[in-house]
């Protein structure tokens, strides 16, 4: 029985071969499968200045393309999992988790180095992640940490055309972009905590459309579901999103798996790290294991210093 399917994407290059990528998963495990591109523009592409972690309302880039599913105008979803916000949206299922291949995070320099420490004193490193901003930080505190925005391509232009010496980025973005000779090093995900599902895609449907629900959780890859899911699980508990200055990192390995996870100050000058191992049959329970941990050990501090800052919307770090 041959059957069309149609997907929503949206239309900068990562998202669209993000696409291309799921489809040919699809086309391999189901010939009979058609699949059809709807291009969605979203809020997060149009919007070029809002600062990401002052924004209270999380899935910026992931919710035209939920109300585009939950208006039945498409039957799936591409997302990199770390857009999507931990509440899932009513009616939406994460119906696979892929392979996840490059969780890390990684250092595009104008002048090649092979690690941090390498960069010169006081380097002008973009970034606007308060996550990579804290760590950075944490480990050179010379570091002058500059706001950049824009598609994975345009940070690379902004890298080679203007005063930057440095660039941080997730290394499966630039994989997928097949841009991998730009990268100068990547980080050990142990040492530089990537964001929760980092370099994870997730597919997402209408929990109620069956049909397409079984030809998708053909994708789904256990051990990135469990990963992710612990992962995840830390910034549920903590009840912060995406933007929060928090990182995780899950391995899984059988029936074990380590979970490691920090929050800092933006500044960096405090950063608190938790690891945790656990059984890969409960990975929700290691996720709020770890983020209670953290909490416990001065995070609800962190994360208070943090709602007020960003009531007085003081996005200058
Ligand atoms: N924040 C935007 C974003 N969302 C997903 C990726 C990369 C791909 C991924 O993590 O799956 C990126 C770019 C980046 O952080 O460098």
């Amino acid at each position: 029985m041959s059957r069309v399917l149609t997907v929503a994407t949206r239309r900068g290059d990562l998202a669209v071969v993000q696409t291309q990528s799921i489809i040919a998963a699809i086309r391999q495990r189901h010939p009979d499968v058609e699949v059809r591109i709807r291009e969605v523009t979203s809020e997060g592409d149009r919007d070029r200045q809002t600062i990401l972690w002052q924004l209270k309302d999380t899935g910026f880039f992931t919710s035209r393309l939920e109300d585009v599913l939950l208006a039945c105008e498409a039957d799936f979803a591409v997302h990199s999992f770390k857009d999507l916000p931990t509440r899932p949206r009513e009616g939406l299922t994460v119906a696979a988790v892929c392979r996840r291949r490059y969780p890390e995070d990684c250092v595009l320099a104008r002048e090649p180095v092979g690690s941090l420490d390498a960069l010169g004193a006081g380097a002008r490193v973009g970034t606007s992640s308060l996550r990579r901003g804290a760590q950075l930080r944490h480990l050179r505190g010379d570091l002058e940490l500059v706001p950049i925005r824009g598609n994975v391509p345009t940070r690379i232009g902004k890298l080679h055309d203007g005063d930057l010496d440095a660039i941080v980025l997730a290394r499966a973005g630039i994989e997928r972009l097949d841009l991998a000779a730009e990268i100068s090093f990547v980080f050990d995900p142990h040492r530089f905590l990537p964001a929760p599902a980092q370099g994870a895609l997730a597919v997402q449907t209408r929990c109620n459309d069956e049909a397409t629900n079984e030809i998708v959780a053909t994708l789904d890859d256990p051990p990135a579901r469990v990963a992710t899911d612990a992962e995840r699980e830390v910034l549920t508990a903590m009840k912060c999103g995406c933007h929060a200055p928090v990182g995780a990192y899950a391995e899984v390995a059988g029936d074990e798996m380590v979970l490691a996870a920090f929050i800092a100050e933006p500044s960096g000058c405090r950063l608190l790290r938790s690891r945790m191992a656990g059984p890969s049959a409960k990975p929700h329970e290691l996720g709020r294991k770890v983020a209670r941990d953290l909490l416990d050990a001065g995070g609800r501090e962190i994360l208070d210093e943090l709602e007020k800052d960003r009531d007085k919307g003081d996005g200058t770090t």
